[in-house]
């Protein structure tokens, strides 16, 4: 089984990295791709290796920030759809995506009645993690009126910089896909000094590493 491994900077995935300097199974063959922060970055690097490259499976591993102030710090999740946030156009105070605009329909592939859903076909081992929503956007949100508008629009759970471009992608290639994040902050009004990204990053790669452990263990028995 060829597994593709993939996150944004190094950084989150650096703990997994080490662990798989130490792994060899002749069944499993696990590559991992670092592709920037960003749907822009994600689209053109994980293109690219799609073009060359069939994985069996990829996982996009990575921090976020998460809505629901009763969430713990270091939570992971699965998500399980995904929206664009910030692609559109203004109509003075408004924000208009490009479904409301008409400029794409909410069924064209691979969209379902707007979101990039991830039925998780073909996902051997699905963690039994929470599955929830995601919105991507350009610029992480840090006003309360953008907070807001991204509930009032997509009723979110998590949002992040890259995830549409990676469901995007992996719909259209048809290729078995689910991805991990942990949650490093709030969405709410800007505050760095509130940010667990440490922590955010050893829950993500315990979980990934706990999940190549799992698979390692089923394919020898
Ligand atoms: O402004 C800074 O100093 C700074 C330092 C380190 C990281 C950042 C980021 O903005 C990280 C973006 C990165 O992490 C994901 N992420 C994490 N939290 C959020 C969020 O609340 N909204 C959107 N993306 C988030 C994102 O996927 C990027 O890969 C800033």
């Amino acid at each position: 089984m060829k597994i593709l491994v993939i996150a944004a900077t190094p950084f989150e995935m650096q703990p997994f990295s080490d662990y798989l300097s130490g792994f060899n199974h002749p069944d499993i063959q696990i590559t991992t791709l670092v592709h920037g922060i960003g749907m822009m970055h994600t689209a053109y690097h994980l293109g690219r290796y799609l073009a060359a490259n069939r994985p069996d499976l990829v996982i996009q591993a990575g921090i976020a920030g998460c809505f629901d102030h009763s969430w713990e710090m270091g939570k992971t999740v699965i998500i399980d759809r995904e929206q664009l946030g910030d692609l559109g156009v203004e109509d003075d105070q408004a924000f208009k995506d490009l479904f409301e605009t008409n400029l794409w329909q909410p069924d064209q592939p691979p969209f379902t009645n707007k979101q990039l859903v991830n039925l998780f076909e073909g996902v051997p081992h699905l963690p039994a993690l929470e599955r929830v929503s995601g919105v991507t956007i350009n610029t992480v949100s840090g006003s309360e009126r953008t907070r807001q508008q991204l509930v009032d629009k997509y009723d979110p759970a998590v949002e992040s910089m890259e995830g549409a471009a990676f469901h995007y992608a992996c719909l259209l290639e048809r290729i078995p896909f689910f991805q991990l994040r942990s949650i490093s902050n709030y969405v709410e009004v800007r505050d760095k000094s509130r940010w667990k990204i440490p922590l955010a990053i050893q829950q993500l790669n315990e979980n990934l590493i706990t999940y190549i452990e799992h698979l390692r263990q089923g394919s020898a028995s």
